[in-house]
């Protein structure tokens, strides 16, 4: 079996009466697109927010690389190549789409912001942001002011800036939201070549997306995990197609 690069065991995360996040034990392995799925309000944000360590679980535990990450930061966890994306307002609109690259590779480095200056002639910076920029096709549009980007490319654009922290995993927190029919098919075809790269947490609502894109998908219904599996499995699941799936598998 590949090797397993993020896990949650035994999660739990209360609000007051509510079990938001009620004994989730799942795994990311490398190579796979592991999509979690769910109703609304299943728990879905609040376990990423866990993972992430935006939020301290009440119990349980998050493995990353093998190593216990509970209780650190989201910054020490991002600096050890976990990277979390589409959370949009992370980019600078009024900024090239190279200079936002550029931010993210100077963030990696460590180094203090002030310098950034400095930072968009420095050549090896400068090198994995044009790097990471090939990476996502966006090449081409370095120059371009980021707010003249279509949505689907400014979710490539966060991908970019995620390449430069050089990610062992990726969070992802529905990719596909506003994005359209035919938007939602290209990013579609874009993160089916990323898993290469590093394996994909997938939270997402567009089915087709999650069909076409999933090794494995959990399903997720007030706050447990009712079903793990292949898509095939999970289509033919009785107790996901009652809780969840309904007429979509
Ligand atoms: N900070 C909070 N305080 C109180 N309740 C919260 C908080 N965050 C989430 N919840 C509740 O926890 C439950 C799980 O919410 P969560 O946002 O994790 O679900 P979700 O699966 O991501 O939903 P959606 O698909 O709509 O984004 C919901 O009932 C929600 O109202």
């Amino acid at each position: 079996m590949a090797e397993t690069v993020l896990a949650t065991h035994d999660l739990r995360k209360s609000f007051g009466a509510l079990a938001a996040t009620d004994g989730v034990s799942i795994d990311l392995r490398a190579g796979e697109i592991h999509a979690i799925i769910g109703p609304n309000g299943a728990g879905k944000s609040t376990l990423i927010a866990q993972i992430c360590g935006a939020l301290r679980p009440d119990a349980g535990r998050v493995a990353f690389l093998g190593q216990d990450v509970t209780g650190l930061s989201t910054q020490a966890r991002a600096r050890m190549g976990l990277a979390r994306t589409f959370q949009t307002s992370a980019l600078a609109m009024e900024d090239t789409v190279l200079q936002n690259v550029l931010l993210g590779a100077l963030g990696a480095s460590g180094r203090p912001w002030q310098f950034f200056g400095r930072a968009s002639r420095d050549g090896a910076l400068r090198d994995r942001a044009e790097a990471a920029l090939e990476a996502v096709d966006l090449a081409e549009l370095s120059e371009l002011r980021t707010a003249e980007l279509s949505h689907g490319q400014r979710r490539q654009l966060e991908v970019a800036v995620a390449l430069t922290l050089a990610p062992r995993a990726f969070v992802m927190d529905e990719p596909m939201a506003g994005l359209g029919q035919e938007g939602s098919k290209r990013l579609t075809g874009f993160l089916d070549g990323l898993r290469a790269q590093a394996p994909i947490l997938l939270v997402e609502h567009d089915m087709d997306a999650v069909f076409a894109l999933a090794d494995r998908i959990s399903v997720l219904v007030y706050g447990r995990v009712i079903a793990t599996g292949t898509v095939d499995e999970i289509r033919r699941d009785p107790r996901v197609r009652e809780a969840y799936l309904g007429d979509a598998a």
